[in-house]
């Protein structure tokens, strides 16, 4: 009998993506290219008699507060378990932000679940909850897909079971990014004609390299429609200094590549240094 499970999921930052409407919900998605980052939600279970959620983030002076008691897609993956569990999950970057945190916070939460009561669901099977909670509640489209591994990715079909190629042990260089505050995703989501301008600014291929993903991400962020005013100064400023980058998808913030970007995003907010995570998500610890 296991007392307590923790698992740990990276989070995916999407430069450009399209909405794909399968039959199913595990053909539903996007399509697109992204990376997965290092940083990410650690989600800790303990049986309970009633579900609960407490959603932590911890800022960058290091203390941990809650910012949310509820999660109403992580309450569907343990009523479509048929279990009830007290899951926090924590995360150290923000949000909303762009950063994947809802598919991070599903994946991690449905893995310790599963070995919590242990449910002996597959990989494939905890990866396919997930990304069916994520579409049931408009929290994302392809960020679960993306961090069942590592590395930039690209995803030229819907779903987790889409083909996705992945380049790792890139020459990355410095990678960073800055937020303006939260772009809710299911508010875009919804919208008509926000869907519609994306639709139209897919870049429809796959990036071969890191600076070839920036100037494809931003190539679509230009075309979106999604730009605010904060990124567009940003954007400028990386322009003028020959830095690459672009909008995080879908988060009111910025992205950038190379030695100088972290200088001249500080110039517009505290930038958060990126890694590529290697790997996805994976079991930390349950302790009987
Ligand atoms: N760390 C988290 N833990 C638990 N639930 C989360 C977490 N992050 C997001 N959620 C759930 O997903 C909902 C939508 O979050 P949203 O998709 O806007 O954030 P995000 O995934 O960080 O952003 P994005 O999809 O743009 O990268 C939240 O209201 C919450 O219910
Ligand atoms: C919709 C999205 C841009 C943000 O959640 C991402 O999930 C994606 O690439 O599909």
């Amino acid at each position: 009998m296991v007392d307590r499970a923790v698992a740990f999921c990276p989070g995916h930052i999407s430069g450009y993506f399209r909405r794909v409407k399968g039959t199913s919900v595990q053909t539903t998605g996007s399509i697109g290219a992204g990376i997965v980052i290092s940083a990410g939600v650690e989600a800790t279970v303990v049986p309970a008699d009633q579900p609960q959620v407490q959603v932590r983030e911890v800022d960058r002076a290091g203390s941990c507060s809650t910012v949310l008691t509820a999660s109403p897609p992580i309450a569907y993956v343990m009523d479509r378990l048929e279990v009830t569990a007290a899951v926090t999950t924590v995360c150290t970057f923000p949000i909303g932000a762009g950063f994947g945190l809802s598919a991070a916070a599903l994946l991690s939460a449905t893995a310790a679940l599963n070995v919590l009561y242990d449910l002996g669901l597959s990989t494939h099977q905890v990866t396919a909850l997930a990304h069916e909670a994520e579409i049931v509640h408009q929290t994302g489209l392809g960020d679960v897909a993306a961090c069942q591994g590592g590395g930039l990715v690209c995803r030229e079909g819907p779903g987790p079971d889409g083909t996705i190629t992945r380049l790792q042990d890139l020459m990355a260089g410095s990678l960073c990014a800055v937020t303006f505050g939260p772009l809710p995703t299911p508010a875009v989501l919804k919208s008509g004609p926000a869907m519609a301008a994306v639709e139209a600014a897919f870049p429809a291929r796959c990036p071969d390299s890191l600076v070839d993903f920036f100037h494809l991400s931003r190539q679509f962020a230009e075309h979106s429609g999604l730009i605010t005013p904060e990124v567009r100064h940003a954007l400028s400023l990386c322009d003028r200094a020959g830095v690459p980058a672009s909008m995080t998808m879908l988060g009111n913030g910025v992205f950038a590549l190379g030695d100088s970007a972290v200088e001249v995003l500080s110039a517009v907010g505290e930038p958060f240094h990126l890694e590529i995570a290697s790997g996805g998500f994976s079991i930390q610890e349950h302790v009987s």
